[in-house]
């Protein structure tokens, strides 16, 4: 756990040693208090340094012991890391791979730091819903100052070494022998005083304006984080170092936690950080799992079509150093493709600069322009991003199965296409898959993996390596229309939509649902996406008729309602951000302020009274209900069809891909915490009043989990055995 050994005969090294990541349970602070008692009591040790086993420091605090009982927790690692600080031996950290959390907690209570080149180090504990709380919030701001330390204490940003360096977090950065260097550092600096690397005992610096920084922090995470509790708290502890002496501070660290504790906002956001690692493990009802296929190695990839999303994958792919050949349908759109993509890629490499990667001109895989499909031949993987069109793409599919060779994957970015059709004129369906990337692709972390019914356990496999090898993270659904995630958001947006048909403000609609943490509202997102692109998709999908755009209209189509605003206003050439105007208007087109538009408020006024519309406003915890309840219930009935293989596969593409805010786990996670019945009964109510909205009608799932009370989520499974995947 923690092992203790002398080297030259006056420094001790201490390996933490608890795999994967060298957690901190409580097993392994015990075992470090022990080997750290020996060694300040051994007269032979003049000096210490602490190391992490496998090239891995320590990933912090064993997030799994985090609901255990405090009694049964061993020693308090705050406790720890006030041992080390006050001992009379140096004491040096070596740090590998990461230190983060209560790991660099543990480096800060010693007297120096020596960080590998390609070590991160951070506080990430925000993330998890909770704040630093074995004096991280305390040691840091006395070391680096209060703007820096405000940064990484509020964002959970990992920082790598030289950026540490700067920030002056770690002493020295070396190439190699990371250990070797650290054993050399706490030699030398045996018998020296220790006075001013004893963090606890320093003054705070701070600038005269620090109350008006921490305000500004304020604003900042309110915004960024909205709803959730724990970054606020990270600035109140901060605030704590800039007033009160070290150990008032601490209490203050340990008050806050303790009242972060006491919220539900840890164990969802502990929950996401679990299910996000679970979705990589996936299984087939073959039994092919990630432990038995393996992927196949990815050289060279092309992607065709170089619109919103081509440039994007192709960023994404050049990042992770994969050659990209990048092919357009002309010369034209390959001059504004290939402008697209250059542009992206030098601010990529700008921003990898700044990040302390001097290499970066080189650290990006090469990009090659073509029209000529031809030189497709010897790629590993094709990508197809072209119009969501299914004649087009098979056009497309068809050409590639006669040029790509044999072994190659052939993907479509298609955000909801059958992929069983698509894969059926090709020769090797069983290579073809889905990968639906979220935009801007390269940016977004989320990837859709979709299992089409011929596509092989490699396929599978490839894909989700691929999601891995881009960042990203791999979600692997199945080939239902619109996928998982755009088949939940689209019945959201029209939720979101009916409301304003019925007189409610689509701004008090979208800040409603902004309060309660989602990043945009609704009106705000379709802005994003593109009002054109939102309805091709809603008439490509058999979601609405072209033809009954303008005039007055049914509002039903095959006896469901719809709305036709979407298309009357892509007719009056309101696309949203792209052309500045759409639900709101912007200073341009392109502009990204999003300002309330008096035309559109009157254009509704009379478009509610021609129609004939109901006037129905509702409040604000209704229009949370309205438009989430049936994220959560369209969730169910996924399960149901067994196109996820469960609840956290949902959560993972709503926080990844939707901007939910994890602080209440995701949507699956988030029914959970309103209680089943709760969410029943309400989706029953609404659903009376609204026979025409299917969208309503309460999933089996639901009901049967709802009959049995509030089962907790990862009981789900267990207790409706029934449910299977079918991917
Ligand atoms: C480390 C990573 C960067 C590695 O990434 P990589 O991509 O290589 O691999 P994976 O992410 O797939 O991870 C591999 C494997 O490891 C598991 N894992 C990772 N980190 C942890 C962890 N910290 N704990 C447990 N398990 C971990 C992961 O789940 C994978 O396993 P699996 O089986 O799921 O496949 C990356 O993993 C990463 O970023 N990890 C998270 C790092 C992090 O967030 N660290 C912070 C942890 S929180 C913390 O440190 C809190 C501290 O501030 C200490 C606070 C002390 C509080 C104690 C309570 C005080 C109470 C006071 C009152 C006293 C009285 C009383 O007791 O009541
Ligand atoms: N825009 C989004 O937010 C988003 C998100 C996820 C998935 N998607 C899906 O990704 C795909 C692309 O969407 P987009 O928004 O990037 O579209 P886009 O209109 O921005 O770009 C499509 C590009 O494909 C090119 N193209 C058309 N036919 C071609 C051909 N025969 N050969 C080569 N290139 C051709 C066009 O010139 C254009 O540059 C669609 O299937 C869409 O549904 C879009």
């Amino acid at each position: 756990m923690a092992t203790f050994r002398h080297i030259c005969d006056s420094v001790a090294v201490i390996t933490l040693s608890n795999p994967p990541v060298n957690a901190l349970s409580s097993a392994l602070i015990q075992a470090l208090q022990k080997a750290l008692g020996e060694a300040i009591r051994d007269s032979a040790v003049e000096a210490i340094v602490i190391c992490g086993d496998k090239g891995k420091f320590c990933a912090g605090a064993d997030i799994r012991e985090f609901n255990k009982p405090s009694q049964k927790r061993g020693p308090h690692l705050l406790l720890l890391t006030d041992l080390i600080e006050s001992n009379k031996k140096p004491v040096v950290a070596a740090i590998e791979g990461v230190a983060l959390g209560g790991g660099l907690e543990l480096a800060l209570g010693c007297h120096y730091r020596v960080a590998h080149v390609q070590a991160r180090v951070g506080l990430p504990e925000v993330l998890l819903g909770i704040l630093p709380a074995a004096s991280g919030t305390q040691r840091l701001p006395r070391l680096i100052g209060i703007a820096a330390a405000l940064t990484l204490i509020t964002t959970g940003k990992y920082v790598p070494a030289r950026e540490a360096l700067k920030l002056g977090i770690v002493d020295k950065v070396v190439g190699e022998n990371t250990v070797d260097e650290a054993i050399r550092l706490a030699k030398k600096v045996i018998g020296q005083p220790l006075g001013s690397r004893q963090l606890s005992t320093l003054p705070v610096q701070c600038p005269p304006n620090v109350e008006a920084l921490l305000a500004e922090a304020m604003v900042k995470v309110k915004k960024q984080f909205r709803g959730a509790q724990s970054p606020q708290a990270c600035i109140e502890a901060v605030r704590a170092a800039v007033h009160l002496p070290y150990t008032e501070g601490i209490k203050k660290e340990q008050e806050l936690y303790q009242f972060l504790n006491a919220t539900h906002e840890p164990r969802a956001q502990q929950y996401a950080f679990f299910a996000e690692r679970e979705v990589a493990k996936w299984t087939l009802p073959s039994g092919a799992s990630w432990k038995t296929v393996s992927p196949q190695p990815i050289h060279t990839a092309a992607v065709i079509g170089l619109g919103t999303m081509g440039s994007g994958i192709v960023i994404s792919l050049a990042k992770a150093q994969i050659p990209v050949i990048a092919l357009e349908k002309d010369k034209k759109q390959l001059n504004i493709g290939s402008k697209a993509v250059i542009s992206l890629l030098d601010r990529e490499t700008l921003k990898m600069k700044q990040l302390g990667h001097t290499e970066a001109t080189n650290s990006l895989g090469p990009v090659r322009f073509t029209l000529d499909y031809g030189e497709l031949r010897d790629v590993d993987i094709v990508i197809e991003a072209v119009f969501e069109n299914m004649i087009l793409k098979k056009e497309i599919f068809r050409h590639l199965s006669g040029i790509c060779k044999p072994e190659a994957f052939l993907c479509t970015n298609t955000s909801g296409l059958d992929i069983d059709e698509i894969a059926s004129v090709t020769d090797r369906p069983q290579m073809i898959v889905g990968t639906h990337f979220y935009a801007p692709a390269h940016i977004m972390k989320l990837l859709e993996v979709v299992h089409g019914r011929y596509t092989s356990s490699i396929s599978i496999s490839t894909a989700m390596q691929l999601a891995k090898n881009l960042g990203k993270i791999g979600v692997l659904v199945g080939n239902c229309p619109l996928f998982v995630g755009n088949r939940l958001m689209v019945l959201y947006l029209q939720q979101a939509i009916f409301l304003v048909e019925e007189g409610n403000k689509l701004e008090e609609i979208d800040q409603t649902l902004e309060n309660f943490g989602l990043a945009m509202g609704p009106f705000q997102m379709m802005d994003l996406a593109g009002l054109d692109t939102l309805w091709g998709c809603h008439v490509e999908h058999g979601l609405a008729r072209p033809e009954q755009s303008s005039g007055i209209s049914t509002h039903h189509h095959s006896s469901k309602r719809y709305s036709q605003l979407l298309g009357i206003l892509c007719e009056k050439s309101r696309f949203g951000q792209k052309s500045g105007q759409g639900w709101y208007k912007y200073e341009k087109p392109g502009g990204r302020k999003a300002m309330s538009d008096p035309w559109l408020h009157n254009f509704l006024s009379e478009y509610h009274g021609v129609n004939n519309f109901k006037t129905q406003k509702i409040t604000q915890e209704k229009i949370i209900e309205w438009c989430l309840y049936v994220i959560i219930n369209e969730g169910f009935k996924v399960l149901e069809d067994g196109m996820a293989s469960g609840p956290e596969d949902i959560d993972v593409i709503y926080n990844s891909g939707y901007g939910w805010p994890k602080h209440t786990g995701g949507p699956m996670y988030y029914a959970s915490l309103v209680g089943l019945p709760v969410v029943l009964t309400k989706l029953e109510k609404y659903y009376e009043a609204n026979p025409d909205i299917p969208g309503l009608k309460p999933s089996s799932l639901l009901k049967n989990l709802a009959a049995l009370g509030n089962p907790p989520l990862k009981e789900w499974r267990a207790l409706l055995g029934s449910w299977s995947s079918k991917l």
